[in-house]
């Protein structure tokens, strides 16, 4: 665990680049620091290694505070990858990756050996060993920078934008394996992104920072898009863009669960019966809109009863069309429906997180999906039967 307590940074010049950071990182957890540029993510994260000073408060990893551990020792505990892997040009692959074990004294054929294995984890073929770095590319300079960090197996990781310098193919090849390995390795990481569908796809939790090194909200992923603390969070989540920053793929299979429906005419159950909200569907299970079962308990199910500010996730769709669909629809349960806009159930939004973090997403580079203007694939249908209809904010 890595936790700052109320750190503060302020540099000579009176630059105040982190003011008053609470913020915990888990232990075996991803947390990505994510924000605009200035905003104090690197800041924040060299403090960790103590590469920089605090000027007030207190870092701790796990039970110590760090200013209490020598650089040396605290540093071999923590492994740090940046953006241009920052590789020693004139050592071989292999002998920068076993850098730092050849330096505590690990005998020199038996560190070789074990970057060789390492370079294979990352999913470098070990032909590349003898090569230097500039006859490497980008993304593969990226892989040994990250398996230099992992060589000393260090419990924690410091990943500075370590995969933004590289093209969006790439880039999400390196995230999958990255997150790959992390399954097995199960460290401890901070990693700081200016993208926020890097942060979407890799945290566990995400502390989204504002210039001036502020926190304005840490949150799981799920979170974070449902509930976003202030205006400036939501803007830069793109909730105001009706998240058309983040390119989801389409075509998934989407996990659906049984949603207890009322029928249009029918009577409203009593609010024990029930959960808050009930989809009203006509006789051909087309979704009519929402009830909610508190205000409406023992009313016939009308028109002017219905609550219609869900959109619709067609099965086969894109993610982002569910992800929509759970977060417009005011029980948190996306309704999934059939080609024919017939109800087949509802997805649960963090369901809808995770498939989203799994899956690749080669829209990422697309360009001209920043128009806010509705998917072809159901993205912009209205809860209001087989026909898209207008958004309307609250019971007609
Ligand atoms: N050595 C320094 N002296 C003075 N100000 C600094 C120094 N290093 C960084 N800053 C300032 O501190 C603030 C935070 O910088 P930092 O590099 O931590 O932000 P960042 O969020 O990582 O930005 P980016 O995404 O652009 O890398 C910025 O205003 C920056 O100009």
């Amino acid at each position: 665990m890595i936790r700052f307590d109320n750190v503060t940074k302020r540099y000579p010049d009176g630059t105040v680049a982190v003011d008053s950071l609470d913020l915990t990182a888990q232990t075996g957890k991803i947390t990505v620091l994510v924000g605009p540029s200035g905003c104090g993510k690197t800041t924040s994260l060299r403090m960790i290694n103590r590469m920089i000073e605090p000027s007030a408060g207190s870092i701790w990893l796990d039970d110590r505070d760090t200013s209490t551990i020598a650089t040396h020792e605290l540093r071999r505990r923590i492994g740090y990858v940046i953006q241009h892997a920052g590789l020693f040009p004139h050592r071989t692959i292999v002998d920068n990756v076993a850098t730092v074990p050849l330096l505590l004294g690990t005998d020199k054929k038996k560190a070789r050996s074990d970057a060789m294995d390492l370079l294979e984890r990352v999913g470098l073929d070990r032909g590349f060993a003898k090569r230097y770095p500039a006859q490497l590319s980008g993304g593969q300079q990226q892989r040994v920078g990250v398996a230099r960090a992992l060589a000393a197996d260090p419990p924690v990781m410091l990943m500075d934008e370590p995969f933004s310098a590289v093209d969006p193919v790439v880039r999400e090849q390196l995230q999958d394996e990255f997150l790959r390995l992390q399954d097995d390795l199960g460290k401890t990481i901070v990693f700081v992104t200016h993208d926020i569908d890097e942060a979407i796809k890799l945290g566990d939790q995400i502390a989204v920072l504002r210039v001036g090194g502020h926190l304005a909200q840490l949150a799981t992923p799920a979170d974070l898009l449902a509930r976003p603390a202030d205006a400036f969070v939501a803007g830069f989540v793109g909730r105001d863009r009706g998240y058309r920053a983040l390119g989801f793929s389409e075509g998934q299979e989407l996990p659906h669960h049984e949603e207890p429906t009322v029928r249009m005419g029918e009577t409203v159950p009593a609010a024990s019966e029930a959960a808050e909200w009930l989809l009203a569907v006509d006789g051909d299970l087309h979704p009519q809109g929402w009830i909610n079962v508190e205000q409406t308990a023992g009313r016939e199910v009308t028109e002017e009863l219905l609550y219609r500010g869900g959109t619709l996730a067609t099965q086969g769709g894109s993610l982002r069309a569910a992800l929509d669909a759970c977060l417009s629809s005011p029980s948190g349960r996306g309704v999934v429906v059939d080609e024919d806009h017939r109800l087949l159930g509802s997805a649960q939004l963090d369901e809808v997180v995770q498939l989203i973090k799994t899956e690749p997403r080669p829209s990422l580079a697309d360009p001209t999906d920043q128009t806010g203007q509705a998917d072809q694939d159901g993205a912009d249908h209205r809860v209001s039967g087989a026909t898209p209809a207008t958004l309307q904010k609250g019971p007609a």
